[in-house]
């Protein structure tokens, strides 16, 4: 994980609220070629001022904006000349003016000449320290406040860039208006990251799943691996570019060494008179100004040049949404909190990129998994106060004690360190407020059992608590939702609370209920009675899984699912990604159909019988919470739901194909019933989700456990209930089941 750009210089900060600007500018340059209007931008900056040099080239149609733009610098700099006059000079013995020009009269007259740029011949400097007024009136002059475009915080090049569009787009106030409010959002990307970042007080970093849902039209990258194997194909290009960049700029830096030892060897020897008076020396230095200078000129150039090409990559990146932004950072830290969570992995082994696997899947990787990297304190710092937005207390204060530990091992600077225990105490405190006022675990929060304070761990009512009372499984009944979540984690860390007798009944057997099927019968394995769920293995080979995967792959977007309102969003509830495939885009998919028509003996062909095929890819930590895969029969008020849908019914049954295998976590898991199915390539679970009557049936509440290690893909096959009326009637009674296969 890269850690975090703690450099002030990198975003402008201005407080106008104070007298004199304060503004930092990193070094940057700008130029414009079309209508040649050249800006640029460099960063001589202090404290109190920046000091900007423009260079305009203008011409033709240009030379008008350029003329107002020197103008309104000009009238600021009187302004100022004006203003300082009645103040007198300022405490450090120079004028706080927007353009007192810092060097030579010759350099202010640049000012002057950039009156006219057109009468002026060739390049026109116009020189100048632009504060906060200057700049306003420069945004003035473009149709914007600079003001606004500066307390958003955009950076030089930010600004300069959307000078530049604005000037391709021929000064069109309404496409610089339109492209600007584009950038700020990008600003305040950038902005939230420094928050983070900086901010030490932990509540200010707010980290919700409606974060994550900020940007509607964006991808976000963490939420599938094969997303993510897209984001290192263009890391693959951006460190190759930095590769030959590197080879650059050492050839670079020998041909400049050695042109200037060249040069000083030579004058340390002999006078200039004397040099030029000697032919072999007066060769030398005429080679040296031709053929070695062309070398460091080229040299520098190819230095240069080569940086724009690793710019362009990283713009194209950025703007294709191939490039992570501070959502997916965002996620996928909240991923790996919740991952540490669930699975309860080691607190010093798993930092240090070391955990193992559960359940039956577990045997085949009985070594567990080591990662290439490891996390740094800094990251664990970061990650504890993901953990604490989120509620997670508990897990905040192992997250800091981590960093602590880490800190220590890494020798952190004294203020880092202090930084990290400051946190810590923060959530400690917080942590006993939370346990004191709340108790140890909520629907949305867990603490520790025992507060951290010894002093109030030595009251009685901490004192006298019986050890955490044994779990004991509620299977069948209504569950809290806290209730739902601890059945839920203990199945996906493979735990059984099944009691025995539930699980003898279960069978194991070959099915030919269809003549298609006497030549190859389907292997079917129950997983439970009540309700009935089966999973059909060897359902899809490994070269279907592998076609039906890229046929997946250029559909994904991000998964959504019904909010309490009836509208469909993302968010943290379901990590995935997931697209539709429709019997007409490959002639696999109406195979595969048909193939489920036989297996279960309802109708899954037409669009009116079932749904498209919904292909999902998890990433790591994806999940998708506890739910129930019916929504009409609990809606309120159906009558709102898409016509379409009332129509065809409600989702009758679930054919769920597993297209990978999933190396550890990643188990569709039953809370209500006890179940957990482990994902295996190529089988399939079915389960019927309503009863005859169309009532929901309570105990197919199913969630997908996170993904710890690996790359999990699903095929979602919802069979709906209306057009079953045959094959699979109704029936009398409200409880009355399907015939189970
Ligand atoms: O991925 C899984 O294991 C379950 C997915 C699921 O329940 C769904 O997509 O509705
Ligand atoms: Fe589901």
């Amino acid at each position: 994980m890269r850690s975090p750009n703690r450099d002030p210089s990198s975003r402008i900060r201005v407080d106008s609220a104070e007298h004199e600007p304060k503004c930092t500018v990193p070094p940057s340059q700008f130029a414009v070629k079309g209508n040649s209007w050249l800006v640029q931008m460099t960063g001589k900056h202090s404290r109190s001022q920046c000091t900007v040099h423009a260079t305009a080239n203008a011409s033709s149609e240009t030379h008008t904006a350029a003329k107002r733009w020197c103008n309104e610098l000009l009238r600021s700099r009187s302004d100022e000349r004006r203003k300082r006059g009645r103040r007198g000079r300022s405490r450090r013995g120079h004028a706080p003016s927007a353009l007192r020009a810092r060097g030579t009269e010759r350099r202010r007259r640049g000012v002057v000449a950039c009156k006219n740029p057109t009468r002026a011949s060739g390049r026109q400097a116009a020189r100048a320290r632009l504060s906060l007024p200057c700049l306003e009136s420069l945004g003035k002059a473009l149709g914007r406040s600079a003001k606004t475009i500066i307390s958003t915080g955009a950076s030089p090049d930010r600004f300069l860039g959307v000078l530049g569009e604005f000037q391709e787009a021929r000064w069109s106030p309404s496409a610089i208006e339109e492209r600007w409010n584009e950038k700020s959002n990008e600003v305040m990307m950038v902005g939230r990251w420094a928050v983070l970042v900086s901010v030490s007080v932990l509540v200010s970093v707010s980290v919700s799943a409606s974060a994550l849902t900020s940007d509607a039209n964006r991808e976000d990258l963490f939420s599938a691996t094969v997303k993510l194997e897209t984001l290192l194909a263009n890391e693959q290009v951006l460190v190759e570019n930095l590769d030959t960049y590197l080879l650059y700029a050492q050839q670079r830096l020998d041909i400049v060494r050695d042109y200037v030892r060249g040069f000083r060897e030579a004058v340390a020897q002999r006078t200039y008179s004397e040099l030029v008076a000697n032919p072999i020396d007066a060769f030398l230095l005429v080679k040296r100004s031709t053929i070695d200078w062309t070398a460091v000129e080229d040299a520098l150039v190819k230095e240069l040049n080569h940086s724009k090409v690793i710019h362009a990559w990283s713009v194209q990146f950025r703007e294709t949404g191939f490039f992570p932004v501070v959502d997916d950072l965002q996620g996928a830290a909240i991923s790996l909190v919740q991952l540490q969570d669930i699975y309860k992995l080691n607190m010093t082994e798993f930092p240090d990129g070391f955990f193992r696997g559960f359940g039956e899947r577990h045997r085949l990787h009985p070594q567990g998994f080591r990662s290439a990297g490891q996390l740094s304190a800094r990251d664990c710092e970061f990650l504890g106060r993901h953990a604490f937005n989120k509620g997670f207390y508990d897990t905040a204060i192992q997250w800091m004690e981590t960093a602590y530990r880490k800190g220590v091992e890494e020798s952190l600077p004294q203020d880092r360190m202090r930084d990290i225990q400051q946190s810590l105490e923060m959530a400690a405190r917080v942590h006993d407020e939370i346990l004191e006022q709340q108790g140890p675990r909520g629907y949305n929060w867990h603490t520790r059992e025992r507060p951290l304070d010894p002093t109030l761990a030595r009251k009685e009512r901490y004192l006298d608590s019986l050890p955490k009372a044994q779990f004991v499984p509620k299977l069948y009944q209504i569950q809290t939702e806290e209730e739902q979540t601890e059945h839920m984690e203990r199945l996906c860390r493979g735990e059984r609370l099944r009691p025995p007798a539930l699980e003898a009944g279960l069978k194991c057997r070959y099915v030919s209920w269809h003549p298609s099927l006497l030549i190859g019968p389907l292997k079917l394995e129950e997983q439970s009675h009540e309700p009935y769920i089966v999973v059909f293995h060897n359902f899809f080979s490994d070269a279907e899984a592998e076609h039906y995967k890229q046929l997946g792959i250029p559909r994904l977007a991000t998964s959504k699912h019904m909010a309490p309102d009836g509208n469909y969003v993302s968010s943290m509830v379901r990590t995935s990604k997931n697209g539709w495939l429709r019997n007409e885009d490959d002639p696999m998919v109406p195979k595969i159909a048909r193939r489920i028509e036989i297996a279960t003996g309802l109708r899954a062909m037409e669009r009116q019988s079932a749904e498209d095929f919904q292909i999902a890819n998890y990433g790591i930590g994806g999940l998708y919470t506890t739910h129930t895969d019916f929504f009409i029969s609990n809606t309120a008020d159906p009558t709102k739901l898409p016509e379409h849908e009332v129509f065809i019914g409600d989702r009758l049954a679930t054919f769920l194909i597993y297209v990978t295998d999933v190396e550890a976590g990643g188990a569709t898991v039953f809370p209500r019933a006890g179940v957990t199915l482990w994902p295996e390539k190529g089988s399939a679970a079915f389960w019927y989700n309503l009863y005859k009557s169309g009532l929901g049936d309570e105990n197919t509440r199913h969630a997908a456990c996170p993904v710890l290690h690996g790359s999990k893909w699903i095929s979602n096959k919802w069979i709906r209930m209306n057009d079953q009326m045959f094959d699979a009637p109704c029936g009398l009674h409200h409880l009355e089941k399907f015939a189970t296969p």
